[in-house]
């Protein structure tokens, strides 16, 4: 049988949502460990005044493809965009490029999606689930398509603690929603969310619930395979340790940690922390590929793509690890820091509320203050009202257990050549968490930030600065309460002449005592 690599050599591969955060390390991994592929097609929309051409050029030059261009510096020869914009009828495909695709491509990722948490009903369903459909009806009249593959989320199924690898029933029949919300106005749309999305927590795990359930309907007419990752993290090994470009997840917590911003957040001790790295997610992908176009599967495949099972990580084990995050900060320090990195995670309620008051809101306040009195614009307590709403979007994941199965990634393991194991790796066993998230937070101040690694000690000075600042201004607080306090009782103000004339007692008797030894 065919290796992986063999087999997508020569092969037309398409591809959405080439331009995110997975989709560039899908290509990436594409065309390094599969040189023989024939070509790339990515549905490209142009964005930011940036044709779709500049976008995937800019998208080239970027580091994540340094090996690819050591190894093959025509790379780009293989790569063919396509313009398309996934919320428009068609797809906003030209004739032409229908007719181009349709023609040549034998196997579709379909990794396009909005992955915000407060995205608009309309628009989640629009781009999750509508373009889902389309791409479907597209490749349906692909002459030559071996497989279909759809990247979903573990979350899909939020509402229930233990999820198997099996398409569950839909909240609600998604044509008939459809079919409702097209007459809606935006505003009655906003009233009835929480009512639609009921027990889950936001639009983006209903929408991606309700496109899993539309690509099964086409189980019996393409060959399909469903990937349901994590939290998606920093790269592990591949192509380089701790890549990563986005703020989602955890790598805004960790910036807003190494910032000294964020010094508090709420998890579950005991619940799992199911990160998953981005480079085992897409050695999967391509592994399904294979599997579901060389073996045909007679019905649409899951694959839970999570380590919970396989090797926990629990936000108690945090605790440690936080030092983790914070000593490798003060090691690699970011650039511009609010404060020194110190940040706990607490699942009381009641003592993350008063940690946010005193180490988020109050310096906040006294920060915006200073701005204020220098004659520049507050912009602090702004920053924190941001931070907070994103937390408390992020708490629903980290304050909870769930429990996913994997029998279906066991037995695609079960079903690789060594050879195929080790070049696609997706076996989360041999991972070691502290090393991955020092490598993750470097990721983020390299990657995500653009920081140099060269001016790490202009940054440990301005953090030797903030801490004297903190040392000085605790002093003047625990001085300026002490006086108020002897100002306004006896007692106070005996104890301290007390301790005062101890002090002068001690400081003669010690110069009396040297003056006589000498
Ligand atoms: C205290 C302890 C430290 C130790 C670490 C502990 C780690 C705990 C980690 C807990 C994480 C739990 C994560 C759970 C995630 C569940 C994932 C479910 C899996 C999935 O299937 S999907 C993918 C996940 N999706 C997301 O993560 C998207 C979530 N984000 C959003 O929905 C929106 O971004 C959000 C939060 C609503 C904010 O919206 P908004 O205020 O409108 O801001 P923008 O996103 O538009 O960003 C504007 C602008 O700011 C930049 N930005 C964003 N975050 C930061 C940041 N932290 N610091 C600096 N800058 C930030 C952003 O890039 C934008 O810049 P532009 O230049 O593009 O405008
Ligand atoms: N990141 C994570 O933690 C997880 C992600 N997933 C899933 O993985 C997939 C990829 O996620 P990720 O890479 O993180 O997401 P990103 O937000 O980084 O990427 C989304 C991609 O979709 C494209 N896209 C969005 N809207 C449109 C549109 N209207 N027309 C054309 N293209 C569009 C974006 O293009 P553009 O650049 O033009 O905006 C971008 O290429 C998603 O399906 C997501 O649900 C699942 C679990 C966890």
């Amino acid at each position: 049988m065919a290796s992986i690599a063999e087999y997508y050599a020569g092969k037309n591969v398409l591809i959405t949502g080439a331009t995110g955060f997975m989709g560039k390390v899908l290509v990436e991994k594409l065309l390094r460990s599969c040189p023989e592929v024939k070509a790339l097609y990515l549905l490209v929309r142009p964005k930011a005044g940036q044709s779709m051409q500049q976008r995937v050029s800019d998208m080239m030059t970027c580091k994540l493809f340094d090996r690819v261009r050591e190894d093959n510096p025509d790379f780009h020869q293989k790569i063919i965009p396509i313009s398309s914009e996934l919320t428009q009828p068609g797809l906003a495909i030209s004739p032409e490029d229908v007719e181009k695709l349709t023609g040549c491509i034998d196997i579709v990722f379909h990794c396009a999606a909005t992955i915000r948490f407060d995205e608009p009903l309309k628009h989640a369903l629009q781009l999750n689930v509508i373009a889902t459909q389309q791409l479907l009806s597209l490749a349906k009249q692909m002459h030559h398509l071996e497989a279909f593959i759809h990247i979903s989320t573990a979350y899909a199924n939020c509402n229930r603690k233990h999820i198997d690898e099996v398409i569950y029933p839909p909240p609600v029949e998604p044509k008939k929603l459809i079919e409702s919300l097209e007459w809606m106005d935006d505003g009655i749309v906003r009233d009835i969310t929480p009512r639609l999305i009921g027990d889950r927590p936001n639009t983006y795990t209903y929408t991606k619930a309700l496109a899993e359930f539309v690509v099964q309907q086409e189980q019996d007419k393409l060959n399909i395979a469903i990937i349901r990752p994590s939290i998606v993290g920093a790269s592990w090994q591949e192509p380089f340790p701790g890549w990563i470009d986005n703020f989602n997840g955890p790598s805004g917590v960790f910036i807003a940690a190494g910032k000294g911003i964020l010094r508090t957040m709420r998890a579950n001790n005991d619940a799992v922390a199911d990160l998953i790295p981005v480079d085992v997610v897409i050695n999967l992908t391509l592994s399904a590929g294979w599997y579901t176009a060389v073996h045909k599967p007679k019905s649409a495949l899951v694959y839970n793509c999570t380590t919970g099972g396989i090797n926990p990580f629990h936000w108690g084990e945090i605790g440690r690890y936080t030092h983790h995050v914070m000593s490798s900060f003060k090691r690699n320090p970011l650039e511009q820091a609010f404060r020194r990195p110190n940040a706990n995670i607490t699942s009381n309620y009641l003592i993350n509320q008063y940690w946010i008051l005193v180490s988020h809101k109050f310096p906040a306040l006294i920060y915006d203050l200073f701005l204020r009195l220098s004659g520049q614009k507050p912009q602090m307590m702004r920053i924190f009202n941001r931070l907070h709403k994103a937390i408390s979007l992020l708490e629903y994941f980290s304050s909870q257990d769930w429990e996913w199965n994997s029998e279906n990634l066991n037995m695609l393991m079960s079903q690789l050549t060594p050879e195929d194991r080790k070049t696609f790796n997706f076996d989360v066993r041999q991972l070691n968490w502290p090393e991955y998230i020092e490598n993750y937070c470097i990721g983020t101040k390299k990657y995500v930030l653009n920081e140099d690694m060269s001016d790490i000690p202009a940054a440990r000075q301005h953090l030797r600065k903030l801490r004297n600042i903190r040392y000085t201004f605790n002093t003047l607080l625990v001085v300026f309460i002490w006086r108020v306090f002897i100002a306004r009782s006896q007692m106070a103000r005996n104890i301290w002449y007390f301790v005062v004339s101890l002090c002068f007692k001690f400081l003669s008797y010690f110069r009396a005592s040297s003056t006589l030894t000498n």
